[in-house]
């Protein structure tokens, strides 16, 4: 298994380049099942969970291509034919943003079987709203041996209304919607820019929606839809996660091919922290003088365009090196809090209770050996070991790989020390 070697104490300086986004990324290659056509993508990251949605493309009888060489980023997938409409459960339980499939694939051919997704590091991942907004457009949904299965001979557009705010439930639903009888209205939906992202794919496909990226998107059913080519918007957790390195380590860094209005919300407490931010078109420099000038801010998660849920666990990292109590308080998956007890082993003053976590800073750290439980805990672990004195080392990294392309590649290019265990590229 891999492990990342961290030596902390050097500012970073230089430009850090952002990659595509993997939460639009990965509902993009699931409309590619909308059409027999071809859909080429753009930008797409080089992350495991693309490499495992496209086995799920490929299992079910589609033909994808992921470009190498100067074509490294894109991908084209042609689904002219889905001879098995299942997610299957060794697929499934790796990767939660399988479901997204169960809705184009009822939607195309009238039947899917999905594995369900049961829970994983960061808490409880149901998809009973997706199910609930399927059966109300007509779907007979039952269940087998872990699996649901959906069958339909069309759906038929109709009103609703989620009860809670859900990203994939919304691109699910949306991406069901384009080939339904007549209009299908959705209400209280994800805002998030990868909702949007997805739409403006669909339209590119054919698709007649409005509303994408408010609370209410409306959906004009069409009979089918076509190939398109379509590029994915920049990662803006990627962006939020290197912003914090730079001013983590009291750094001078370019954070380059970003979108700086997906940023709103982490710009503003970066701000407030004391980190001076620059914030071009297409790019944020971040300058700060690292702990000892960073002051605590309270941290509330809320769905888009609210701070998010995935940047939680690198602005922790940060708050241990901020002067003062910053409240934490994550009110959107009930388990986020797995990098706590890690911080903690490295000299990190940090309580948990319930949803909230205080964490009393400055408190230098300290390396250590260190666990990654999931994805953006990973992160946060990265950032902390880029200001612990000495060497520390992290374990299951593969958590990391599943959505930041090349971070150590990334980040060596800006002056930080780390490398991964075993890569002789990188070895010092
Ligand atoms: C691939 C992808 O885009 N993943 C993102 C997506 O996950 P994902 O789409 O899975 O997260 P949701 O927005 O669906 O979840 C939000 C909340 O709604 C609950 N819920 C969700 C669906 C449902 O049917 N029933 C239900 O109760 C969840 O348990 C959670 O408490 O949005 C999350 C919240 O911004 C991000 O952390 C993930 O990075
Ligand atoms: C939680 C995340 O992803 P997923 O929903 O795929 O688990 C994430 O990207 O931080």
């Amino acid at each position: 298994m891999d492990k990342f070697v961290v030596r902390g104490g050097n500012p970073l300086l230089g430009t850090i380049k952002i990659s595509g986004a993997k939460n639009s990324a990965l509902p993009c290659m699931a409309a590619a099942i909308l059409t027999a056509d071809e859909v080429i993508l753009e930008n797409i990251p080089q992350v495991r969970d693309i490499e495992t949605e496209r086995k799920l493309l490929e299992s079910m009888g589609a033909e994808v291509e992921l470009g190498y060489g100067r074509a490294q980023h894109r991908t084209s997938i042609k689904c002219a034919i889905l001879s098995d409409p299942v997610a299957k459960y060794e697929i499934v339980k790796t990767m939660r943003a399988s479901s997204l499939v169960l809705g184009p694939l009822l939607a195309r051919t009238g039947i899917a079987r999905v594995a369900m997704p049961g829970g994983c590091a960061i808490g409880g991942r149901p998809i009973d709203l997706h199910i609930k907004a399927l059966e109300q457009m007509g779907a007979v949904v039952t269940y087998d041996h872990g699996y649901l299965e959906a069958k339909t001979d069309r759906l038929k557009g109709t009103h609703i209304v989620f009860d809670k705010i859900t990203v994939t439930g919304t691109e699910d639903i949306l991406m069901a919607a384009t080939l339904a009888e007549g209009e299908t209205i959705l209400e209280n939906c994800a805002r998030e820019p990868e909702v949007t992202d997805l739409a403006a794919l669909l339209i590119a496909m054919g698709a007649k929606i409005e509303g994408a990226g408010t609370s209410t998107i409306k959906v004009q059913g069409v009979s089918s839809l076509h190939g398109a080519r379509y590029r994915i918007n920049p990662d803006r957790i990627e962006a939020g996660t290197f912003l914090i390195a730079g001013a983590i380590t009291g750094g001078d860094l370019i954070v380059d091919c970003c979108d700086p209005s997906h940023l709103g919300s982490i710009i503003g407490k970066l701000e407030q922290a004391g980190v001076r931010l620059d914030v071009g078109t297409d790019n944020i420099r971040v300058r700060s003088e690292g702990g000892g000038t960073l002051k605590a801010v309270d941290i509330s998660t809320e769905e888009y365009p609210g701070f998010p849920t995935d940047m939680q666990a690198q602005y922790m990292a940060l708050a241990t090196q901020a002067e003062g109590m910053s409240i934490v308080t994550e009110n959107i998956f009930e388990n986020r809090f797995m990098h706590v007890n890690e911080l903690i082993r490295m000299g990190a003053n940090i309580t948990v209770s319930g949803r909230t976590a205080t964490v009393r800073g400055r408190t230098p750290l300290q390396s250590a050996a260190v666990m990654c439980s999931d994805l953006r805990a990973s992160a946060a672990l990265v950032l902390a070991a880029l200001v612990a004195d000495g060497e520390s080392i992290l374990d299951r990294v593969y958590h990391m790989d599943r959505g930041y392309e090349r971070m150590e590649e990334k980040l060596r290019g800006v002056g930080a020390q780390i490398r991964r265990m075993g890569d002789v590229f990188g070895k010092k």
